[in-house]
């Protein structure tokens, strides 16, 4: 986690197109690329999106990484398989058709996924997603489990000693030791990333050590959504902004 509180909500102004100029580029995918949608199978990715990031990918030199709470394996499934990819916030990391590099599954997941399922299966709007190394306890469908939610969640961390990833009507548990800080660390030491200003566009409190990195590097955070507490430097309201804003950018 940041060790900087973030600042209280100011209203940011949206990135300057230049800042796209000799870019190493980290994007979040869901709410930055994808709208959040009810559940997460409900997601999917176009071959529009698909097309801008190679173009924009291409007019980087290859600096552009997609950085995401979801799986490697989900993100590959989901269509990004030719792109730079961290998965699991932080944990995981893949290049182009290599293999995945990432922690096993601990037995500890499998164990938290036991607990989560006893506790959600029976509640209308929870949903449990398994995912690669960690698992997620979602409440979008039903948020008055919130609060319980999150107490189960952080019980069966200390239990466990994994960590607590809040997200977005979603609490997840993961090996700790990483997050996306630490993955656009890591990214910049080697190609195709070194040498070029990182940017990290993202809508999450997950994000939030995104953008300090990027911003302790030289570069930039740019949070995608309404005002609130951030160590972002610049705002997109919505993702069909990003979007737009990306592809100014390649057309340069
Ligand atoms: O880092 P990200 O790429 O933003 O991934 C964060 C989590 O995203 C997914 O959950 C969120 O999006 C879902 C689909 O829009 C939504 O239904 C859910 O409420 C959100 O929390 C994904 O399911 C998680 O595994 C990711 O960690």
């Amino acid at each position: 986690m940041s060790k900087s509180a973030p600042p209280p909500a100011l209203a940011l102004l949206p990135p300057p197109i230049t800042l796209l100029t000799g870019a190493a580029l980290f994007l979040d995918f869901d709410g930055t690329l994808a709208p959040i949608a009810p559940t997460p199978d409900d997601v999917a990715v176009d071959d529009d999106l698909l097309a801008l990031l190679a173009r924009l990918r291409d007019r980087l030199d290859g600096r552009l990484a997609i950085v995401s709470g979801r799986s490697i394996a989900t993100l590959r499934a989901l269509g990004f398989g030719d792109f730079l990819l961290a998965g699991t916030h932080g944990l995981e990391f893949a290049r182009p058709g290599a293999p995945v590099d990432a922690p096993p599954r601990l037995p500890a997941i499998d164990a938290v996924e036991a607990a989560f399922h006893a506790f959600a299966d029976d509640k209308p709007g929870l949903l449990v997603e398994r995912k690669t190394i960690s698992v997620g306890l979602h409440f979008r469908g039903g948020p008055t489990w919130a609060d319980q939610a999150g107490a189960l969640a952080r019980t069966l961390a200390e239990k466990h000693d994994l960590a607590v990833q809040h997200g977005k009507m979603l609490y997840e548990l993961r090996p700790g030791g990483a997050d996306k800080g630490s993955a656009l660390h890591a990214l910049m030491q080697c190609p195709p990333m070194a040498g070029g200003v990182p940017i990290f566009i993202g809508d999450d409190v997950t994000d939030e050590e995104g953008f300090a990195a990027a911003t302790e590097l030289g570069g930039a955070g740019i949070l995608v959504g309404a005002p609130r507490p951030t160590l972002a430097t610049f705002s997109l309201e919505q993702v069909a902004a990003v979007r737009h804003y990306l592809a100014e950018g390649v057309a340069g």
